[in-house]
């Protein structure tokens, strides 16, 4: 009996210690530290959102940073209140990175760079049928020529610096939408996949001189950015785009300078990123052989819960996407999910919860009602599924601090008493 036990328990550790022992073994290339501290380091697109927030993290962290964009009185004013809070001086270029003498001047004026932090970006939401060929031009050049400017300009210096100098990054910032492309953003998407091409590309032509490229995938994130995009957003992109949370700037540049500290070539900035990161890991360089244990565990898996996604998303002709918006209607209407179009945040149902669905139909319910603690987050989750319409549904999260909306729930008392902790509910 104790021996049948060992030998199950051999079978089920023994596989995979085998495989942590192997990808320990041959992961490259090997992990390596890019210090912050008294280093030069160059954001574009400093002077607003992310790129601001980037700034004044590096700034507080001893760096000495410069920052570029075209508004000159954006860039004073981003460097006075960098200036206020640090007491760090930080230098200001105004150019565009589409001009790339305008570039090189800048760079050549700031000295050699040891990080490099390319950020700007510019989006105009649209589907591509509506949107004029110069909006999908000035998309691709901003994001993905001005990062090419950028990079040509610099990397000269970078790479005959480099000697005393320690490692070097070059990071690119890139967003969800450039590892899954986004209904209304077909050149968004574009030119941050074009990113990636380049980041891995790039990566094995410099990973000599000791320069390391990084990634940044954030979510939507709070900025002057976000607020522009969502006035002309089609309705369906804001309904995918909700389905990974929506983040602060300074918790991404929090994000993004940890991940460049570490070099890491992918860097994911929520758990619906960290998922991404596994989905779309493809050939990219990874130096953590623990990522690439759980990216070889994890990949069937987060393959199948895309397939599931995908089955919401890619209605057929006699589904189309309109009679989609509309159910999602309809059970507004109906006395349940009221509070999820009284506050406006429906987003369509994706799965890592289609086994709920599975569930439901099973019982033969109509509806299926979950209702769980975010573990990773404060915040809670509603999940309605209607099992006779197969495969579509409706989630909405509140955060377990926002009484209001919780008291909005018709079942107010009941849920809110129970969505601290992580338990499901069916009926
Ligand atoms: N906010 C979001 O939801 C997300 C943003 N991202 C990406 O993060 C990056 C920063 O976005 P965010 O902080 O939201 O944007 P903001 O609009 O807040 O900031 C953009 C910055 O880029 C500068 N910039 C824009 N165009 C140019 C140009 N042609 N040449 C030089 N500088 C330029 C802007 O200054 P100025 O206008 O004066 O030139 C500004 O400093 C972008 O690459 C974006 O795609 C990724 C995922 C989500
Ligand atoms: C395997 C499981 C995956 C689960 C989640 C998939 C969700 C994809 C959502 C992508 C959201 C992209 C937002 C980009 C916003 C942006 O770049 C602009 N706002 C810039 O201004």
């Amino acid at each position: 009996m104790a021996n049948a036990s060992l030998a199950y328990l051999t079978l089920l550790f023994l596989p995979p210690s085998l495989l942590l022992l192997l990808l320990a073994l041959i992961v490259r290339p090997r992990p390596v530290n890019v210090p912050i501290k008294n280093r030069n380091v160059f954001i574009t697109g400093g002077s607003s959102g992310i790129g601001l927030a980037l700034a004044h993290q590096a700034a507080s962290e001893g760096a000495k940073v410069s920052i570029l964009a075209r508004s000159l009185d954006k860039l004073e004013d981003a460097k006075q209140t960098i200036q206020l809070s640090t007491g760090v001086k930080v230098a200001v270029f105004a150019a565009d990175v589409r001009d790339f003498d305008a570039v090189q001047r800048a760079v050549d004026q700031a000295g050699p760079i040891d990080v490099l932090i390319v950020n700007q970006g510019v989006l105009v939401p649209q589907e591509l049928e509506k949107q004029g060929l110069d909006e999908v031009k000035f998309m691709l050049d901003v994001n993905l020529m001005g990062s090419f400017n950028m990079i040509k300009a610099a990397l000269p210096a970078m790479k005959s610096s480099r000697k005393n100098r320690g490692p070097a990054s070059i990071t690119l910032m890139s967003s969800q939408a450039g590892q899954v492309g986004i209904y209304g953003y077909t050149a968004y998407s574009a030119s941050k996949f074009g990113l990636r091409g380049l980041a891995e590309a790039l990566q094995q032509e410099v990973i000599e001189d000791n320069i390391h490229v990084s990634l940044v995938f954030p979510p939507e994130t709070e900025t002057p950015a976000l607020a522009r995009e969502n006035e002309k957003k089609p309705q369906v992109t804001s309904i995918i785009a909700a389905s990974s949370a929506v983040m602060k700037a300074d918790e991404v540049a929090k994000k993004a300078l940890d991940g460049i500290k570490f070099a890491r070539f992918i860097i994911p900035c929520n758990f619906e990123g960290f998922l991404l990161s596994i989905a779309t890991a493809g050939l990219s360089p990874q130096r953590s052989f623990l990522m690439a244990f759980i990216e070889v565990i994890a990949a069937g898996a987060i393959r199948i819960a895309v397939l599931c996604f995908q089955s919401n998303c890619f209605l057929g002709p006699d589904r189309s996407r309109q009679s989609s918006l509309m159910r999602v209607k309809v059970y507004a209407n109906c006395s349940i999910p009221v509070v999820f179009s009284e506050l406006g945040m429906h987003c369509l149902l994706y799965e890592p919860q289609a086994f709920l669905l599975i569930w439901s139909i099973l019982c033969k319910s109509n509806f299926s009602i979950l209702v769980a603690a975010d573990i990773y987050e404060p915040r809670c989750m509603f999940l309605v599924l209607d099992a006779r319409e197969h495969c579509f549904g409706l989630s909405y999260m509140v955060k377990a601090s926002d009484f209001t909306g919780l008291l909005k729930l018709p079942l107010s008392g009941f849920w809110a008493a129970r969505c601290f902790h992580p338990q499901h509910f069916f009926f």
